[in-house]
């Protein structure tokens, strides 16, 4: 059925409803119930657009696509909407996915319709072409086919927009949250397609064996005998290479999904925790998130697979001369290789915290290096580094032993025993030789199984352990999280009535650390209006940094309340709520990160970012007295800050961390001792520059 433009493309105001039937569609999120279309038919903001996805459910990520990337758009990046202009208004095609190589769209009346991919490709694109007009006047005075005309114009567009940005989509993903089914999408039929194909496999080889071993024992080789074998040695060929595809796509998605999943989990760890695991132990335990990815995702299949054939293995077997006898000692043979595998495991916990450890010894021994060279004797400055490694090198010679044990064990004992049992029937001469060939069969399937086993059951114990270090980093992943309730054609503005100019207020606010018996706050109550400029002051120690912590929704008060425009943290939900408040950390606690100076500057702002912001922060740096240090730097606000790239000096950073708290564009701009190290003439240029941004402001300084 062909479907005109206007029945594909979904207009603003209805926006909600498109990414709501979407969602629903995919079995990602949840219905929104009544939304507010945005307020105009003109493109929304991204704070509107993230604001719809948290309604939803689900993440929504901006793309904006290059002219020459689109077609690879179209083909991955589904489920997502992409917008197209015409004469200015936006309206959007919602994308399912692809099907036979074709693109499936979600219609205005809720049917998916099948489109070329060309069709969508010319809609998408349409606003941009519109520029190059000369380019079909060009052609129109050429004497071709139209097939070639059409690759000629495709060939020039390419040409002339290849780098052109087209308009912002969107794409969508299932919350972190999301029910495991949701999460895992196709994994399960992948691993279900693996196991079937190996199987089919397995038995394909044992029926080869079969037939090679029945004419080897008859001496009985004829043509068609081994034009049968080898018929079905070819049967193997494609169920192999299916297997292997499979298996790839099967870690590739496996792993993708760990790796999201601990993110999100790190992310949701407060400051506290991850400051009282130590940075060191902390890394230690991402490293083994990688381990477990590599082992879990190759190795628990690999050895579900091994299984299966120890199965298949097992039923040959009694079909074969051994019997009934030679498959019981095949049970017996693998409750040993459980048995091994589980005493692998112990010694593998010790030595894979030991391991954790003397990461995290070693990563706080360089952080501190700096400090050791300057105040220890240099005779201590190796003190207990013996003691940890030799530790580490006695568990690693007994996890040694367990593996040789492993290893060599399982595979040449499963062969001796086996030709063992075999022995009666083959000596009694009375079996027939079908018979023993099945048996042979039988025992060389085996054997491949026990030798890929013993390696499978490493990996997965090993797995086992390391994920025994990320568990917590997963379980994380499903603290619930506030959602933002404030309606959401008001997200990105001012929610109440602000006429009071009541920005925050504190009423009796309470706050002590878990390792104290006193609280740092007691009952504190005050009021920060808008456009207020406040200096914090107090003692060290004194609590201010604390403070700032539960302003910006870091920490939650143990008793009182804190408001914003009149309102809870759970009414604004916590991105909500750090949206409207930022603060400049203290130095010791901010941090360049390795990138270029403009990214630094718009950490927090959407990236790649607008030329607006751009020249925004550029004018700020000015104002700030950058220019200079960014005119010094060869590719100015790209050039690469951060521990490998140009190094800051103190107070260079100290202006880079206000100004990328100005940029956030909040209405409450704290700045933690973000002055102390500036001399007296830039501290006043900064001070006159912040003043000038900060809608409303706190300045924690010493007295
Ligand atoms: N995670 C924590 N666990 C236990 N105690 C803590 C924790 N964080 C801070 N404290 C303690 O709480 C008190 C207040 O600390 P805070 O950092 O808020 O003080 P401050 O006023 O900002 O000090 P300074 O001016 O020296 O930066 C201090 O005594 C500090 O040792």
């Amino acid at each position: 059925m062909t479907r005109s433009h206007s029945d594909l493309l979904w207009p603003v105001e209805r926006l909600p409803d498109a990414l709501e039937q979407l969602a629903q569609r995919q079995g990602y999120g949840r219905a929104g119930g009544e939304i507010a279309p945005p307020a105009a038919a003109v493109e929304p903001s991204r704070v509107w657009m993230f604001a719809l996805g948290d309604r939803l459910g689900v993440e929504l990520e901006p793309i904006t696509p290059l002219y020459h990337e689109l077609p690879d758009v179209l083909e991955r990046a589904a489920p997502c909407i992409l917008q197209v202009r015409r004469d200015g208004v936006p309206s959007y095609l919602v994308l399912l996915g692809t099907r036979r190589g074709k693109l499936r769209l979600l219609a205005r009346d809720a049917t998916a319709v099948s489109v070329q991919t060309k069709t969508a490709l010319a809609l998408l694109r349409e606003e941009q072409e519109a520029t190059v007009a000369e380019v079909d006047q060009l052609l129109g005075g050429v004497e071709m086919s139209p097939r070639a005309r059409e690759r000629a114009r495709s060939r020039m567009l390419l040409q002339r927009l290849g780098q052109a940005q087209l308009r912002t989509g969107w794409i969508m993903r299932p919350r972190r949250t999301a029910s495991r089914r949701t999460l895992l999408g196709d994994i399960p039929s992948l691993a279900a397609g693996i196991l079937v194909s190996h199987t089919l496999l397995s038995l394909v080889l044992a029926g080869s064996f079969w037939l090679l071993g029945r004419a080897a024992l008859q001496a009985h080789l004829e043509t068609g005998w081994f034009l049968g074998w080898i018929a079905v040695i070819a049967c193997a060929i494609p169920l192999r290479m299916l297997e292997v595809w499979w298996q790839g796509v099967f870690s590739i998605r496996l792993g993708t999904l760990l790796k999201q999943q601990l993110l999100a989990g790190t992310l949701k760890l407060t400051p506290d925790e991850v400051r009282l695991d130590g940075i060191g132990r902390h890394f230690g335990r991402v490293a083994e998130a990688e381990v477990v990815e590599q082992l879990a995702v190759g190795g628990a299949l690999l050895a579900v697979l091994s299984l299966v054939d120890l199965i298949l293995a097992g039923g040959i077997l009694v079909l074969g001369a051994g019997g009934w006898p030679q498959a019981m000692v095949l049970v017996l043979w693998v409750v040993v290789a459980f048995v091994l595998a589980r005493r692998h495991y112990g010694v593998q916990r010790a030595w894979s915290s030991a391991r954790v450890e003397i990461t995290h010894d070693l990563l706080e021994r360089m952080l501190g290096h700096r400090t050791r060279l300057a105040q220890l004797p240099l005779e201590r400055w190796h003190d207990g580094e013996d003691i940890r490694l030799s530790s580490y090198s006695e568990i690693s010679k007994v996890m040694d032993r367990r593996t040789m044990q492993l290893t060599a064990l399982l595979r040449d004992g499963w062969l001796v025993l086996a030709l063992l049992t075999l022995l009666p029937a083959f000596s009694s001469g009375t079996a027939n030789p079908s018979a023993l060939a099945v048996s042979v069969g039988g025992i060389l399937l085996a054997l491949r199984a026990f030798d890929e086993v013993a390696v499978y059951f490493q990996q997965v114990s090993q797995a086992a352990v390391s994920f025994e270090q990320i568990r917590d980093l997963l379980l994380a992943v499903g603290r619930p999280e506030l959602e933002s309730k404030v309606p959401l054609e008001m997200e990105g503005g001012k929610p109440t009535d602000a006429a009071s100019g009541t920005l925050i207020e504190a009423r009796g606010v309470t706050f002590r650390h878990d390792a104290r018996t006193r609280p740092v706050l007691e009952n504190c109550s005050f009021q920060i209006a808008q456009g207020d400029r406040i200096l914090l002051e107090g003692p060290s120690g004194g609590g201010k940094s604390t403070l700032v912590s539960l302003l910006t929704g870091l920490r939650t008060p143990q008793g009182g309340v804190m408001l914003l425009h009149a309102l809870d943290r759970a009414t604004f939900g916590s991105s909500g709520w750090r949206k409207r408040i930022t603060a400049a950390p203290q130095f010791h606690e901010n941090h360049v990160l390795s990138g270029s100076f403009a990214y630094n500057l718009l950490l927090g702002r959407e990236w790649p970012t607008s030329p607006e912001l751009r020249t925004k922060a550029a004018a700020l740096c000015k104002e700030l007295g950058l220019d200079e240090l960014i005119a010094k730097m060869p590719a100015g606000l790209e050039e690469m800050i951060g521990e490998t790239g140009w190094q800051l000096s103190h107070g260079e950073k100290s202006r880079l961390y206000i100004a990328r708290t100005l940029l956030q564009g909040v209405e409450l701009v704290i700045l933690d001792e973000s002055f102390a190290s500036l001399d007296p003439e830039t501290m006043r240029v900064a001070q006159r520059c912040v003043l000038n941004h900060a809608k409303a402001l706190v300045v924690v300084s010493h007295p």
